[in-house]
């Protein structure tokens, strides 16, 4: 190990990057009085796509591929790197991120939509290293502990965030495909020595042609595969489309496109497509044309309509006009501003879009900008039914109660590129008909499926050390918080019984005395958790890759509020440590109201609790006999935080983000000012306690002078970063006072 600790921060995008800009300073004074060094590392999407790119770029413009030194980091033990939440790019921002750094000089080529030679395929295929979830599954070096903290879920209880009632007569539900999905198609198998696999699609004509070669595949490891059908997926959403009509219910759609790069988007596209089918067939070959496509939204149909002659666009205008009449409503993403869930693949993401749906009382927001009961569509069966069991609870028993409710902490396998979430370059659709074939190394058929032109297919791996490591983990933490835990498994999904099997086997090799661990299958779970949880017990969730994701959101939504409030440790199977902030995303309508307002209400309590989180990490990894008291104190000062409620408010002539860091420079330093343990710290921090305490009240001015205007800041995906510090740092009292502590 490296003889000074070090903790590798990351620069990510939108309101965490903002964020940043703020609270850094303050975690590099502090730490650096302790010895430990804080370095910064730009994962953001602006930064991903530079990377890509050094051929083309200026050595000024260069940028180093910082994401794959912190994946290379992550599976060494010096890992120790705090994670906030970066943009999964769709096409349509991945577009625009483009477009924004050509404007500022970068000579990028554009997103070929549609490649016609092998370089515009490198382009592309470069492009797709940038696009999608491409952070997390990266550095997820390790399984994944979420959970509220005791502070939090106390605070919680006693300052209850509003929940939207519930009524049994809600006509809100899930609809999910009854055939023909990825459910009903999975198979899977456990590989007992390491292999070479081969995927190949032959052509009802016989002729065969690699779809990937060369996937390989270790001793123990699970191997998946499944296939949607384009048919059955179209007839599906066209039949929703007429029940939610009939029910007089808002349409909605909620998929994952950001993360499931490769499947979600084509979903997202076939319901595009048939929501808008009338126009579009009407339309189809000037569309063609101009080059829409589905996948990308009917936001992209309305960014390409000035490209068509007048008449075209007057007729498709008009044709959408009247399709709205006949169409159920749809639920909007932004009603103010003709918004629709069917916009862009990137607006609603279901880990987020279900619970905010279940904590507004089962409704949706409509055209009017009011709430209504919505048809939730999750094509897929996998996991569609944990939601419809969480209507049918509200349903019955009303809104949960954050005053009183229990918890449920998440174990999530993830690591290693896991399940579902690691499918993307092993996911294809169909170029005809014909049949999908997994063949082994001898050239056996490992899997076989038959298919149509344009379904999904797609293979999915999980590693026999990921799912040893995560039975450990859930053991671990059943033990520590003397918690319930059931493992969301169902023995009637192939792939599922499989890692069963390796539960059950991995279980043995732990002292179970005392523990209550069980097995049911995802909606049985659910049931339980939710029956518990209104007794005010908790339950560990131990969970698969999206199951993690999206219960990750729906519990803390639930009881906190927000899943800006979890701790997401990551403790990283080489034995670094991975901390990320919350279990949410990057906020986008928080910039907007900053660049409006110049007034963030991103909430950076997730990165307090991660910072805490890697300072313990270091104390029990490396001789520093400060950071043991840095963490104490930190601790304390969250706790403050909570109480004395400086958290960021939400409208403006509030406290803000930037005020609440102030409160935990202040706090902070307090806390470390009273401590006895650490007499170096002590004296280091007394006076800049007392001058943050006597200046408390010029700081918050200097702060929210600032407010009520808009700002530019140069950029959204890469904003200049003079102009973001100076925005983000406004007191320069509290400039001044926060420097005395490097000068010292
Ligand atoms: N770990 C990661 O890197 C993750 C990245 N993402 C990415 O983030 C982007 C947006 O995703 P989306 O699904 O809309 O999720 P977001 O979490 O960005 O938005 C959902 C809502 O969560 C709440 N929220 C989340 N974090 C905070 C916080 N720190 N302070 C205050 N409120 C918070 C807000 O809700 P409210 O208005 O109710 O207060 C927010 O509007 C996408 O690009 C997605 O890929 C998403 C999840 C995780
Ligand atoms: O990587 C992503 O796109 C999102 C991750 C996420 O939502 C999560 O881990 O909870
Ligand atoms: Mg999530």
């Amino acid at each position: 190990m490296p003889d000074t600790p070090k903790i590798l921060y990351t620069l990510t995008d939108e309101a965490p990057f903002l964020a940043t800009a703020s609270l850094l300073p303050i975690v590099q004074a502090f730490a650096g009085a302790a010895g430990i060094a804080v370095e910064t590392r730009d994962i953001s999407l602006s930064g991903r796509i530079l990377a890509q790119f050094p051929d083309l770029l200026d050595e000024a413009q260069r940028v180093s591929d910082d994401l794959a030194e912190l994946g290379e980091l992550a599976k060494t033990p010096e890992a120790n790197i705090i994670k906030l939440p970066n943009i999964s790019a769709s096409v349509p921002q991945l577009k625009a991120a483009i477009k924004e750094l050509q404007a500022q000089g970068h000579p990028l080529p554009d997103y070929p939509d549609e490649p016609r030679d092998a370089n515009e395929r490198d382009i592309r295929a470069r492009y797709g290293k940038a696009m999608g979830s491409a952070v997390n599954p990266v550095l997820r070096e390790g399984n994944s502990d979420r959970r509220a903290p005791k502070s939090v879920k106390a605070y919680a209880r006693k300052h209850p965030h509003r929940m939207g009632k519930w009524s049994a007569g809600s006509k809100s539900h899930v609809a999910h495909m009854d055939d023909g999905d990825f459910y009903g198609s999975e198979l899977s198998t456990t590989f007992e020595r390491a292999d070479t696999l081969r995927i190949e699609f032959t052509g009802a004509d016989g002729a065969s042609r690699v779809l990937k070669d060369a996937v390989k595949v270790q001793a123990g490891e699970i191997v998946d595969a499944a296939r949607m059908s384009r048919k059955a997926l179209t007839a599906f959403v066209a039949n929703e489309i007429e029940d939610a009509k009939a029910q007089g219910v808002l349409f909605s759609l909620h998929l994952k496109a950001t993360m499931m790069k490769v499947s979600d988007p084509i979903m997202f596209g076939v319901a595009v497509g048939e929501f808008y089918r009338p126009v579009l067939e009407k339309h189809a070959a000037a569309l063609a044309e101009a080059g829409f496509d589905p996948a990308n939204g009917i936001g992209d149909l309305y960014g390409r309509l000035p490209s068509l002659p007048e008449d075209v666009r007057e007729a498709i205008a008009t044709g959408i006009g009247a399709l709205y009449a006949s169409r159920p409503g749809l639920a909007m993403v932004n009603s103010d501003k003709g918004i629709t869930n069917l916009h862009v693949p990137s607006d609603v993401i279901v880990d987020a879009s279900m619970p905010a749906m279940i904590r507004d009382g089962g409704g949706m927001w409509n055209a009017a900008g009011e709430l209504q009961d919505t048809k939730a569509v999750i094509p897929d069966r996998c996991y569609a039914g944990i939601y419809q069991a969480v209507i049918e609870d509200c349903k019955a028993n009303g809104a949960f109660d954050p005053a009183t409710m229990g918890s449920v902490p998440n174990v999530g396998l993830m690591a290693q590129k896991a399940e579902e979430y690691g499918s993307h370059d092993k996911t294809f659709q169909a170029p005809g008909e014909g049949r999908i074939r997994v063949l082994d190394s001898a050239g056996n058929t490992v899997f076989e499926h038959a298919v149509e032109a344009g379904d999904i297919w797609r293979m999915c791996c999980t590693r026999d050390a990921a799912i040893r490591d995560w039975v450990k983990l859930a053991v671990d933490r059943a033990a520590l918080s003397q918690t319930p835990a059931v493992f969301w498994l169902d023995r009637d999904r192939a792939h599922d019984a499989q890692v069963l099997a390796k539960v059950e086997a991995y279980l043995k090799d732990h002292t179970l005395d005392a523990l209550d661990i069980r097995v049911l299958p995802p909606v049985e779970a659910m049931r339980l958790s939710l029956e518990r949880i209104r007794q005010g017990q908790d339950t560990i969730s131990v969970t698969g890759n999206v199951l993690r994701d999206y219960l990750t959101d729906l519990f803390p939504i639930m009881e906190l509020g927000t899943s800006a409030k979890m701790l997401s440790i990551v403790p990283l199977m080489a034995g670094g440590g991975l901390f990320e902030t919350g279990a949410g995303g990057s906020a986008p309508k928080h910039v907007q109201q900053f660049l409006e307002e110049n007034y963030l209400r991103w909430d950076s309590l997730g990165e307090f609790l991660a910072l805490a989180a890697s300072l313990e990490h270091i104390s029990q990894r490396w001789l520093n006999s400060a950071a043991p008291v840095l963490a104490k104190a930190l601790d304390e000062a969250n706790g403050r935080i909570l109480d004395e409620n400086r958290s960021p408010a939400r409208k403006v002539g509030e406290l803000d983000n930037r005020g609440s860091h102030f409160y935990l420079a202040l706090y902070w330093a307090q806390a470390l000012a009273a401590q006895d343990e650490h007499a170096g710290l002590k004296a280091r921090f007394a006076p800049l306690a007392q001058s943050l305490a006597e200046k408390e009240t010029d700081i918050l001015a200097e702060l929210k002078a600032v407010q009520g205007r808009a700002i530019d800041i140069g950029g959204y995906y890469r904003p200049d970063p003079a102009r973001v510090a100076a925005a983000m740092r406004p007191s320069e009292t509290f400039n001044a006072i926060l420097g005395t502590l490097s000068t010292q």
